[in-house]
């Protein structure tokens, strides 16, 4: 065991995933919020243990071992955006210590255990007391689709406004992590290469560029290595796991961790396709929702807009939505615009419904960091 500086009265949270995608985002929050004066923070590594901490923390001590449970017990507050392996590895083990911290988690591993709960609190804040106050000491994020679409449309959900719903989603490549992003530009700047010369001469046959493209994407020097296929210049329509039954395992969350996420007795069916786009920041996904009552489109979105501060309707035309629906938009952000809202020809009780959110911020950094809030008593 590693002896962990006590420097101050505050409590002391490990940090565990902090370089990462969603780790670096959550950094970065919590420096803009100045949370680090709310808190002693320590560094852990699961590559990197005795190397320098990170040169936002001032005064930090060196990484700790992430993998070195009698260091992690002596803290009563871990945060983890690790990974799932990471969290099967080192949860169980640390439990097994005895070890009764919190411990708050960006990864899918324990959300749906009975006894954690799926963090999203201004959609869920009183499960979370409840929780809380219960004895839970499993605090996870929820899966980034699903905590953007319940911050944009929560109000309908929560005012017992939505019989079933489906979503066709848009992931962006950062979903994947940091390596991904990575993966994708190289993508287009090979593409972009393979035809470079044939782009700046006008006079160039498109049929040409566009075969030569082709060809790019399928050969296999266009390292693929961490979607599997190429997806610069396509889409992959399947995300996560194979359940073995025709749908994927982001699919299957969409429904499970909503109705866990809400607290519902009676569940609300929630299902549709998961697909991953090129773009680089925030998952985008179109709804249908069949709602319990025939509302005018206004009071749907007097409902939707008053859920929460950081939803916003926009109105459904052409020029606002182009402008202020769609990943560019909202990227860095933590407004989740909500649009496109209108009647299907289906009847009255169908409306389609297109929100934006950034997953790094309310799809993973934001809940965990309101947590941490939370259970410091600073929220
Ligand atoms: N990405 C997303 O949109 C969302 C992700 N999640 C979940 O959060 C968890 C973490 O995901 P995410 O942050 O995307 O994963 P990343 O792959 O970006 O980071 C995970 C870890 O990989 C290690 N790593 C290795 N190489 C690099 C590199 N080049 N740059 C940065 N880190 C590197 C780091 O560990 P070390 O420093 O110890 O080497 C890091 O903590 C997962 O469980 C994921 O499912 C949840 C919601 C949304
Ligand atoms: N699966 C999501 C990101 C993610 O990590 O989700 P989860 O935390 O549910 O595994 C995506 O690839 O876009």
């Amino acid at each position: 065991m590693t002896s962990v500086p006590a420097t101050s009265a505050l409590p002391s949270v490990g940090f565990v995933g902090w370089r990462g995608m969603v780790g670096s985002v959550l950094m970065q929050r919590l420096q803009d919020e100045g949370d680090f004066d709310r808190i002693n923070p320590i560094f852990f590594s699961t590559s990197a243990a005795g190397g320098a901490p990170p040169s936002f923390a001032d005064g930090a001590g060196v990484l700790q071992d992430a993998y070195d449970v009698e260091t992690l017990a002596t803290l009563p507050i871990i945060v983890t955006a690790q990974g799932g392996d990471y969290t099967a590895e080192v949860h169980p083990r640390l439990r097994a210590t005895g070890w009764d911290g919190l411990w708050l988690d960006a990864a899918s591993t324990l959300r749906m255990e009975e006894q954690s709960v799926i963090v999203l609190d201004p959609v869920n804040r009183s499960v979370i007391e409840a929780g809380l106050a219960g004895g839970v000491r499993d605090f996870v994020g929820g899966n980034c689709t699903v905590s953007c679409m319940l911050m944009g449309l929560g109000g309908l959900f929560r005012n017992g406004l939505v019989e079933w719903g489906t979503s066709m989603t848009y992931q962006a490549a950062s979903g994947g992590g940091a390596r991904h992003m990575r993966e994708l530009l190289d993508q287009f700047g090979a593409l972009h290469s393979s035809v470079a010369v044939n782009l700046d001469d006008p006079a160039s046959a498109i049929l040409d560029i566009d075969r030569a493209i082709l060809a790019k994407q399928r050969h296999p020097s266009l390292d693929a290595t961490q979607f599997g296929v190429p997806l610069a210049g396509s889409v992959i329509p399947w995300i996560d796991a194979d359940l073995g039954n025709g749908q994927s395992k982001e699919e299957w969350k969409a429904g499970a961790e909503t109705n866990k996420i809400l607290g519902t007795e009676t569940r609300i069916p929630f299902d549709g396709l998961c697909v991953r786009v090129g773009s680089m920041r925030s998952h985008s996904q179109a709804l249908t929702l069949k709602l319990t009552q025939d509302l005018p489109v206004d009071e749907i979105e007097a409902i939707i807009a008053a859920d929460n501060e950081w939803v916003r309707v926009i109105p459904n035309t052409k020029v606002d939505t182009v402008s202020g629906l769609t990943p560019i938009a909202a990227t860095g952000s933590l407004e989740i615009p909500v649009g496109r809202i209108r009647k299907l020809e289906m009847g009255p009780e169908y409306i389609s419904a297109f929100t934006v959110g950034d997953q790094l911020l309310w799809g993973a950094a934001e809940p965990l960091r309101r947590m941490l809030l939370i259970a410091t008593g600073n929220l």
